[in-house]
């Protein structure tokens, strides 16, 4: 059976990503982290070794796959959760500017310390829902991409995270294999934030038979100010 590190070295491979020893360490530091911190606060359902470098580290690198991310973009992740996918992400493309943002404070707190003791530079972690960051002029329409995954619904989704964008960004959003009925669903939130769907891309993940699927929005219009609506409106009301 291949070792814990054998599994992120390989499937890092299949992706066309070839990691140097501090990003493989640095990766390693990250897991024993949220092993140790998913004992006291809830980060992850996944603790197996093998599935957290599967599910988690090498699903998040797949946006890698595509060649969106330039060098240097300015980058949020809603709901990043224990941080994904931003801080695999961020560990491989230091170039980045990353803004990781999660409505649980405990989450937040976890992401200090893991952004303290993996000395990753130019990356903060905020605390706050994606409703009201969105009407904060700091942070709306001021991101190259937001992304999220498992967060919401797609047309809840994209009421979260396009008002982020800059008009000419992307929004990429992170799923599981079948996305047509929910994507066609969220038609009408699409265009009314402003967006239109660039590509759907179906990804293999590595040493894995799971598909999953990446939904590029552009915006290409500016975000009408109405949206986002209230903190827990889009949820309860979805567009
Ligand atoms: C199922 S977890 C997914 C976490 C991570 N993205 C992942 O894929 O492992 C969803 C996360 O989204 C956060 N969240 C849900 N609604 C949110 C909102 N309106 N604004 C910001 N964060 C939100 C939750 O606190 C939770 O950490």
């Amino acid at each position: 059976m291949m070792s814990n590190i054998d599994t992120l070295i390989e499937g890092s491979r299949e992706l066309g990503i070839s990691l140097k020893a501090e990003e493989i360490e640095k990766f390693y530091k990250f897991k024993e982290l949220l092993k140790e911190w998913n004992k006291k606060i809830n980060l992850t359902a996944i603790e197996d070794d093998k599935e957290i470098d599967i599910k988690h580290f090498l699903d998040s690198l797949t946006l890698l796959k595509t060649d969106y991310i330039k060098d240097g973009y300015k980058i949020i992740d809603i709901g990043t959760g224990g941080g994904f996918p931003g801080i695999p992400l961020k560990i491989v493309r230091e170039d980045i500017e990353l803004v990781l943002m999660d409505s649980l404070q405990k989450r937040i707190k976890f992401l200090d310390l893991v952004i303290n003791e993996l000395e990753l530079g130019n990356i903060k972690a905020i605390h706050g829902r994606a409703e009201d960051f969105g009407r904060d002029k700091e942070y709306r329409e001021k991101f190259d991409i937001a992304v999220s995954r498992a967060v919401a619904s797609l047309n809840i989704l994209f009421e979260y995270c396009l008002p982020f964008v800059k008009v000419g960004g992307l929004f990429i959003a992170m799923k599981g294999p079948d996305v047509d009925a929910e994507l066609k669903e969220s038609e009408r939130a699409i265009r009314l934030l402003g967006g239109k769907v660039l590509d759907v891309i179906k990804i293999k993940l590595p040493l894995s038979d799971i598909t999953h699927t990446l939904i590029i929005i552009e915006k290409i219009n500016e975000t009408l100010t109405k949206y986002p609506r209230k903190a827990g409106k889009p949820k309860k009301n979805p567009l």
